[in-house]
């Protein structure tokens, strides 16, 4: 049985894509990169911690159970921007992006009881237009970068501001497809959608 240790809908949505049958759990564990942690560690380690959350609330489960966690990360000049605190941490991030190339790092972690440990990881490079000023005031007035890693989402009017991606999109909204089939599909569940590993 899998199950998915994220509250994120996005991340919901993504996963019945595959069209994989998957319970949800809500997990909360704190996201404190450690002193000099490597961005792309610490998203790994994230995504770790999530599933291992995840599955320390199915104790009674069985030996058979799996349990999928997530990170997605915005990185910058080695500098990792989370989810914004409040407003004004979402307009400095998104002026710092503006005319700029940053990564976006999407680590999936899949965990059970019975020894299962894999994980992938999608890096994604993301180009955004410069940004005029009312267009951040607009862009936060919206709500839309509450929530979302970096201050915007790629899935909603940001899409505007992007002039190039190279990588997952479904990665950059904080899944990536198809990391994650491989992975399910390696652990022995019937994956309708898995392909064959690429090497992106
Ligand atoms: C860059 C980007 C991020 N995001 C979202 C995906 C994630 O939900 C969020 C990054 O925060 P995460 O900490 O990865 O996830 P979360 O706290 O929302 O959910 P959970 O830990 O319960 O799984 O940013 C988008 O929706 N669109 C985007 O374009």
């Amino acid at each position: 049985m899998l199950h998915l240790a994220s509250k994120s809908p996005r991340r919901r949505e993504l996963l019945a894509r595959l069209g994989v049958a998957f319970t949800p759990l809500d997990v909360d564990i704190p996201e404190q990169r450690a002193a000099g942690e490597p961005a792309h560690a610490y998203v790994c380690r994230v995504a770790s911690d999530k599933a291992a959350a995840g599955l320390a609330l199915l104790q009674d489960a069985g030996p058979g159970v799996l349990v999928l966690g997530s990170d997605t990360e915005v990185v910058l000049d080695g500098e990792v921007f989370g989810k914004p605190a409040d407003d004004a941490a979402a307009r400095e991030m998104l002026l710092r992006l503006s005319g700029r190339t940053h990564e976006v790092v999407s680590a999936v972690s899949l965990l059970g009881r019975d020894g299962v440990a894999r994980q992938a990881v999608s890096v994604s490079r993301v180009s955004f237009a410069p940004l005029l000023p009312d267009t951040v005031e607009a862009y936060v007035a919206s709500g839309e970068p509450r929530g979302k890693a970096g201050g915007y989402a790629i899935q909603g009017v940001a899409e505007a501001f992007v002039t190039r991606l190279e990588g997952s999109y479904s990665g950059v909204m904080g899944l990536p497809l198809h990391q994650t089939a491989m992975l399910l599909a390696e652990a022995g569940l019937p994956i309708p959608f898995a392909s064959a590993r690429g090497t992106a």
